[in-house]
């Protein structure tokens, strides 16, 4: 790891039910800096509240508490709301699932991609015409003018997730958060998606929080790997690591994954009587 960008001790995130509170983060730390880093786990693990976490985007019942948050020397614990809203798209980008959900079907590619610069640059309209072009060659587009002037219904989904990266990036954020950025496409555009958020995070110097079930598709993007479960990190590890996991779980996980071998066969199920 480089520099460090964001640095999380003690994170807990709880929700107040009739039981009582209930933990779904438990007291996690961990750092990340210039980087490709993949947190995995079963769904309910807690994995989309920590990153929600990062960009001040819980719900609002959630009940957050860190002995540290902070990210590029600032203290996200302290942040106004108006603090958060500079942080998000300038400082930390987010991209979620489906991009059917995050592009607005109402307005053209362009004019979502350049609106992070109407919000935090100042930059005439040929200015904010021509990064966001550029933007959208970078992420891999072709034709950037005619998808520039499109709705993203004309867009197929590998390309609306492309346009959603462009849109994220435009303002140049140190790191980017992505939630199951690809579980939405198939699988060979999820390899494409993946292929181009890594050599991006490498060619802006971001960091990368990439939030999947799927350990093994994204450990091959990934320079380590945080396992969760159950509201806690129970392994972190560099990727090329994985094989000598030491966590059973993670084991498990990573045995999961399907090979000429396994082909065929039953996958393995963790905590399954065999
Ligand atoms: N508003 C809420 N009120 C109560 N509990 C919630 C709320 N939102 C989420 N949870 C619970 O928090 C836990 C963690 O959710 P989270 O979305 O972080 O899991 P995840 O690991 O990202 O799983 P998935 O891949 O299914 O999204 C889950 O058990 C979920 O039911």
């Amino acid at each position: 790891m480089t520099e460090g960008l964001l640095s999380v001790e003690d994170l807990t995130i709880s929700f107040l039910s009739e039981a009582g509170p209930l933990r779904v983060v438990d007291g996690i730390s961990f750092a990340i800096g210039r980087e490709v880093v993949a947190l995995v786990g079963e769904s309910g693990s807690g994995k989309s509240m920590t990153g929600r976490a990062i960009m001040g985007l819980l719900p609002r019942q959630a009940d957050i508490r860190a002995r540290r948050l902070e990210f590029d020397g600032q203290d996200l614990t302290a942040l106004s709301p108006s603090g958060w809203n500079r942080l998000r798209g300038a400082g930390i980008g987010l991209i979620l699932q489906d991009p059917k959900y995050s592009l607005n079907p109402a307005h053209r590619i362009g004019r979502q991609v350049e609106e992070a610069l109407l919000l935090h640059a100042r930059f005439s309209a040929g200015e904010r015409r021509d990064r966001a072009l550029d933007m959208l060659d970078k992420v891999g587009l072709p034709d950037p003018k005619r998808v520039y002037s499109s709705y993203p219904a004309a867009l197929s989904g590998g390309m609306g997730q492309r346009a959603m990266i462009a849109a994220m990036l435009i303002n140049r954020p140190k790191l980017l958060i992505a939630d199951e950025p690809t579980s939405a496409l198939d699988r060979g555009l999820q390899d494409q998606i993946l292929t181009l958020l890594r050599s991006l995070t490498e060619e802006l110097g971001m960091g990368l929080l990439l939030i999947s079930h799927d350990l093994q598709q994204v450990s091959r993007y990934a320079d380590r790997v945080m396992v969760m479960r159950r509201g806690r990190i129970e392994e972190e590890m560099a990727s090329a690591d994985l094989a000598n996991a030491k966590s059973a779980y993670t084991r498990a996980l990573w045995a999961a994954r399907p090979s000429a071998a396994t082909y065929g066969t039953h996958l393995p199920v963790y905590g399954e009587e065999r």
